[in-house]
C-alpha cells in the first residue's frame, strides 16, 4: 500500500458539530503530523474565487518584462520584500540554484511599531494595480487560517488552545507567490526547488496549480503529494520543531522538474510561511520533553535570530 498524507476537514474544529468530534479532529490532526509533518486542510473557509483572483493578479506580474521585475528587487534587503530574481535562492546545502522567481508580501504594521526595524514596508507592483488589495487579502485569510491550525496543534500537545495569539499577532509572517518557468534546457542540474526545510511555524501552500512537489517520509520515500483543488496544503517548518522538540517534525520537501514535454509548462504555487513575533523566544515546550525525548535544545533562540542565520544559509542574506 501506498502511504498517503491525509487531508482532514478544518470545519470539525472551526464549525463543531459536537465537542467529542472537535476532540477527535485535534486528535487525528496532531497524529497526521506527528507521522508526516503535513497534511491537506479542506472546508478551509478561503473561496475559490479569491485564490484564483490571487493566482492571477500573481501571473500579470510575473508576465512583466524582466527589467521591469528588477525594480523591485531591494539589493541587500534579503528577500524580505518584493522581487527575487530567478536562479537566486539555493537550498541549504545545494550545488545549484532552484529554477524559480518569487514576491514576498509581509505583514503591515504601523512603521512607528518596535519591529518596525527587522520587519520592512511592503513594495508593490505599479504595473498590476489590483495586486496591493488582493495580495494582502489572501495574506489575511491564511494568517487567519493558520492560527486556526496552531490552535489545534497547540491543544494536541496540551497547550491551551490561544497559546500562539500572543505569539503570533505580529508575526513576521510571509506571502510567496512564486513562479517556475517553462524548463526549456535538457539535462539542467537543477531542480525547481531542491530538497529543504521551512524555517518558519508553518506553511500553507494554496494551490499548487501543477503537480511536483513531493515530500519525504519516515521511511525515506519521496512521496508526491499534488493536493485537490479545494485544500490546502499545510506543513511544519523548523520553528515549530524546535519548539516541540520534534514532536511535530519539519518534514523535508523538494518540487522536482516534470518528465518531458511537461517540463515546459510553467508552474505557480503560493505558500504563506507563518512566522511568530520576532521577539518570541524560540524555547523547547516543557510539556515536549519526557524521558524518552529530552531537549535537544537547551538554549533558546529569538525567531528573529533564528531567521538571519538560516537566511545566510539559503542564500538570501
Ligand atoms: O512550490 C511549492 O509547491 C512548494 C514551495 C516550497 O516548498 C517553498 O517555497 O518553501
Ligand atoms: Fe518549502
Amino acid at each position: 500500500m501506498t502511504a498517503r498524507i491525509p487531508t482532514l476537514d478544518i470545519a470539525r474544529f472551526t464549525h463543531p458539530v459536537s465537542a467529542e468530534d472537535r476532540a477527535a479532529f485535534v486528535a487525528e490532526l496532531g497524529q497526521a503530523y506527528r507521522e508526516w509533518g503535513f497534511a491537506g486542510i479542506r472546508n478551509h473557509g478561503i473561496a475559490q474565487e479569491q485564490i484564483d483572483r490571487a493566482y492571477d493578479v500573481f501571473q500579470r506580474y510575473f508576465a512583466l518584462p524582466e527589467d521591469t521585475k528588477r525594480q523591485y528587487h531591494v539589493a541587500g534587503g534579503g528577500g524580505a520584500r518584493g522581487y527575487t530574481p530567478f536562479g537566486v535562492e539555493t537550498a541549504k546545502g545545494a550545488q545549484y540554484s532552484d529554477l524559480k522567481e518569487f514576491w514576498h508580501i509581509g505583514r503591515e504594521i504601523p512603521r512607528d511599531h518596535k519591529c518596525a526595524d527587522v520587519m520592512a514596508a511592503n513594495l508593490w507592483p505599479d504595473e498590476v494595480p489590483e495586486f496591493r488589495d488582493v495580495g494582502y487579502g489572501l495574506y489575511d485569510a491564511l494568517d487567519k487560517l493558520g492560527s486556526q491550525v496552531l490552535a489545534a496543534l497547540a491543544l494536541h500537545i496540551g497547550l491551551p488552545e490561544d497559546w500562539f495569539v500572543d505569539k503570533t499577532n505580529y508575526g513576521n509572517s510571509i506571502l510567496r507567490p512564486i513562479h517556475y518557468p517553462p524548463i526549456t534546457t535538457p539535462d539542467i542540474p537543477n531542480v525547481r526547488a531542491g530538497a529543504h526545510e521551512d524555517i518558519n511555524l508553518i506553511t500553507l501552500l494554496v494551490g499548487a496549480s501543477a503537480a511536483g512537489l513531493e515530500v519525504l517520509s519516515r521511511k525515506g520515500e519521496w512521496v508526491p503529494f499534488t493536493a485537490d483543488a479545494d485544500t490546502i496544503v499545510v506543513n511544519i517548518g523548523d520553528m515549530l520543531q524546535r519548539l516541540t522538540n520534534h514532536v511535530y517534525p519539519s518534514t523535508t520537501h523538494r518540487v522536482v522538474n516534470p518528465p518531458g514535454e511537461l517540463a515546459r509548462q510553467p508552474r505557480y504555487s503560493t505558500p504563506f510561511f507563518l512566522h511568530p513575533n520576532p521577539d518570541f523566544l524560540i524555547d523547547v515546550l516543557d510539556s515536549c520533553v519526557t524521558p524518552g525525548n529530552p531537549s535537544r535544545y537547551p538554549e533558546a533562540i529569538t525567531a528573529q535570530g533564528y531567521l538571519e542565520e538560516r537566511l545566510r544559509e539559503i542564500k538570501l542574506k
